[in-house]
């Protein structure tokens, strides 16, 4: 018998079984990826999102917090063919609901048809289809999520050390671990502000380069990320990776829009319009640029043309929409953030005798 339920917008409600009890609610949304699972379970780029593995096996290494990007578990809840024990004493001991034994084929063609939709979870001993519904009605869109930095970004300015290479200012909009370490592993030091930091703030850091951080939810929402973006375009050189990308390009006069379903995996084909080369990235989101504003697009998706990477070398500017930094892979476009600190004119640290 059934101990948990999945309602969706479309008025489905689908039988499963409950691994973490719970309710909950979120947009609901699906990973192609096939490792990785707790780096993802970690991104806060999945705040307020259900995530559904389209993998079938979810959890064959185990669980360990080196891998973590955060502190804690960021979507609402998680869905898949199969969660080891593993992965489901972890989620229960966050209280996040966790369910399986359900076709996750049918939620990703789902997905794909309709988009990503309002879902609701039911799971544990009484849960019951009406809870899910119930859940399902009360989630709000995306977008309404007007204050989502606040769930997921430091309160207080705080630095992560490097070799002293460079000064990052990184706005935290729900940054992945991996990002600032990417950074400080090549020397920079990161002053990391919180998600409505002010130009002023900015300043009293006096960085070398500005740096947008990934993060969850709508761009057009991080209003005061923007604002800092427009007070220093043009004398300070700027760098974001995904809702960077994205909170640049609208605060330089571009704009974003929502996509039908987004792009979440680890084998996403990117093309190189200068070089001709195509690497294999991974990504994570739901909205994407379509007016680039002054920037100038120098990647591209290759399943769907959507922008990947743009940046003008008026403003000195670079961006990317997917994650270089990604772990456990593929590591193909690490180098991204030496490009990063090249901008910065970082000075090398002086090679030992
Ligand atoms: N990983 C991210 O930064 C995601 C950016 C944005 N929230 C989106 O869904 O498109």
């Amino acid at each position: 018998m059934s101990d948990a339920y999945i309602a969706l917008a479309d008025g489905r409600v689908l039988e499963a079984r409950a691994r973490s009890p719970g309710r909950t609610r979120g947009e609901l949304v699906f990973t192609t990826a096939y490792t990785g699972y707790e780096e993802s379970l970690t991104d806060p780029s999945y705040a307020e999102q259900i995530l559904t593995f389209s993998y079938p096996l979810i959890g064959n290494y185990g669980v360990r917090s080196e891998r973590f990007e955060s502190e804690s578990v960021q979507p609402r809840a998680a869905i898949a063919r199969e969660l080891t024990d593993d992965v489901a004493e972890w989620l229960a001991g966050e209280d996040v609901p966790a369910v399986d034994h359900v076709d996750t084929r049918e939620i990703v063609t789902t997905v794909r048809e309709e988009g990503a939709m309002a879902c609701g979870i039911a799971a544990g001993p009484d849960a019951t289809p009406e809870d899910a519904v119930e859940e399902m009605e009360a989630c709000k869109p995306m977008s309404d999520h007007v204050d989502i930095g606040a769930q997921v970004s430091v309160s207080e300015p705080t630095v992560q050390e490097g070799d002293g290479v460079a000064d990052v200012a990184l706005i935290d909009c729900g940054a992945k671990g991996s990002i600032i370490s990417s950074l400080t592993e090549r020397g920079a030091d990161v002053h990391v502000l919180p998600y409505d930091a002010t130009p002023e703030d900015v300043a009293d850091v006096d960085p070398d380069v500005l740096f947008v951080s990934n993060g969850p939810g709508d761009p057009e929402n991080f209003v005061a990320a923007q604002a800092v973006v427009d007070a220093f375009a043009g004398d300070l050189p700027m760098a974001g990776i995904c809702l960077g990308q994205q909170v640049i390009t609208s605060a330089l006069g571009g704009s974003t829009e929502k996509m039908a379903f987004g792009h979440r995996g680890v084998n996403q084909p990117v093309r190189d319009l200068r070089s001709g080369k195509v690497v294999m990235t991974t990504q994570n989101h739901g909205y994407t640029v379509d007016d680039t504003g002054p920037l100038e697009v120098t990647q591209v998706n290759v399943n769907d043309d959507t922008v990947e990477g743009l940046d003008s070398t008026d403003l000195d500017v670079i961006t990317r929409q997917y994650h270089p930094e990604a772990n456990p892979g593929p590591h193909d476009s690490l180098g991204f953030f030496d490009e990063v600190l090249e901008l910065a004119e970082a000075t090398p640290p002086v090679a030992a005798d």
